[in-house]
């Protein structure tokens, strides 16, 4: 476990696939241990682009131009940022010897619902939402009718809520489907049906998988709006025995997807105990909040498990919370405003995440503050949320 400089014929070369916010904060860890890091995404100028050592635009799903690129680079790691990767080609130069974090079969079965809800659900027999799959709207409806109202449903490949929607009645069954094919990431026609799970709360439990063993973080709440995270905060209280059932099943399934690394187990909390509802094999975005509730965020985390480097325990320095901007259109002349206002409230921080453009919804930077009452963090994180604005400017 020794590297040289970054640049250096001894260096530790780690390549992202996906460099939004997330991976961003993954470079900036990976920096601070003087690894060389390199970021690949769809676009130019993405967040982890603005901060890695290089960069490449390429389509992550068009296996040639993936593995161009991998064997180009060789890097020592080969770190997922995304779902959307054409995975049957990191699975073998897996078997040609590259290391893909946190395991190439990791990423092929979390790339799509389909691969992890079958793994949870059906290997497992972990707790989940009953589900069906369907390749056509005659195929949905058909699920629908089956699982009955409301229930949910996704495209089998996107993330952040895109694509999904609650199916009310049968008659919003074609809304539906159209909403699907529009928001998926590949052009995917399949989706996945969940029945609707009727829950007291959600959380993210953040479990690392290190040379040192299996750790857990303390569960992150968390509120979605429109399939997507809004708001964050960390502790989630819960009862001791709803705490070692969500460990219990978060266990399960990393242990089952193996490989080194952190991995963010998404659960319902409800009346008859803990659901698994997905989980990422790399940092979560809910878990943006353990930047300033840890003394190692999720991001440090990530980086130390997927060196082999120890992991002796993770403390929650305070409670604390975190509040999303999100854009309302789409521009690429824009300034991000408030940000002095927002830093005046107080043990708030913010992280604006320099992407070039917004598209409505699109999240654009983070609101983070502690306190030791966790209503009054989130409070203060959703009032420096709030301050912050996209604001257009006028480019003539
Ligand atoms: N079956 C369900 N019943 C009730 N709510 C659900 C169900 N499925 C999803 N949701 C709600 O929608 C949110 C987003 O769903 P999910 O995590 O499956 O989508 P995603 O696109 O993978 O999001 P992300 O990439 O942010 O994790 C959930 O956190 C939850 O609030
Ligand atoms: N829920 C998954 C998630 O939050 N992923 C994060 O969002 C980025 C994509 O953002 P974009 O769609 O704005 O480019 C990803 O690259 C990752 O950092
Ligand atoms: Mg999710």
């Amino acid at each position: 476990m020794v590297w040289g400089a970054p640049f250096s014929a001894h260096a530790k070369k780690m390549l992202l696939l996906g460099s939004g916010e997330l991976g961003k904060e993954v470079v900036l860890e990976a920096q601070r241990l003087g690894v060389e890091t390199i970021a690949v995404d769809r676009y130019a100028d993405a967040p982890a682009m603005q901060v890695a050592h290089r960069s490449h635009v390429i389509d992550m799903l068009d296996a040639e131009s993936l593995k161009v690129i991998i064997q180009r680079e060789k890097p020592d790691l080969i770190v997922p940022e995304i779902e959307a990767i054409a995975t049957h080609v990191l699975l073998e130069l897996e078997e040609e010897g590259y290391n893909v974090i946190p395991t190439a079969r990791a990423a092929r079965l979390t790339m799509d619902r389909e691969g992890i809800r079958r793994l949870a659900a059906e290997t497992l027999k972990l707790p989940t939402a009953d589900y069906r799959f369907a390749n056509s709207l005659d195929e949905l409806k058909e699920a629908v009718a089956d699982l009955g109202t409301p229930c949910v449903i996704k495209p089998i490949m996107s993330s952040s809520g895109k694509g999904q929607s609650v199916c009310r009645t049968p008659d919003d069954a074609v809304d539906c489907w159209n909403a699907a094919l529009e928001g998926g990431r590949a052009k995917s026609t399949r989706v996945i049906v969940e029945s609707f799970v009727t829950f007291e709360s959600e959380i993210t439990l953040l479990t690392v998988r290190s040379v040192t063993g299996t750790t857990f973080c303390q569960p992150i709440g968390h509120i979605q709006r429109d399939g997507d995270y809004v708001e964050s905060w960390q502790p989630h209280f819960m009862s001791e025995a709803h705490l070692l059932e969500a460990q219990s099943i978060a266990k399960a399934i990393t242990d089952e997807l193996g490989g080194y690394g952190l991995f963010g187990v998404e659960l319902f909390v409800t009346a008859d105990g803990i659901v698994f509802s997905e989980v990422s094999p790399r940092p979560h975005d809910t878990g943006m909040v353990t930047m300033i509730t840890q003394d190692l965020s999720e991001f440090a985390l990530h980086v130390r498990a997927i060196l082999g480097l120890p992991i002796t325990s993770v403390e929650l320095l305070t409670p604390g919370a975190s509040a999303t901007l999100k854009a309302e259109r789409t521009s690429a002349h824009f300034v991000v405003s408030g940000i002095e206002e927002a830093l005046r409230l107080p043990r708030t921080q913010v992280r604006v995440f320099g992407k070039p453009e917004t598209k409505p919804g699109r999240r654009m930077a983070v609101a983070l503050s502690a306190d030791q009452d966790i209503e009054k963090a989130r409070n203060t994180a959703k009032q420096a949320a709030s301050l912050l604005k996209v604001e257009e400017i006028n480019h003539e």
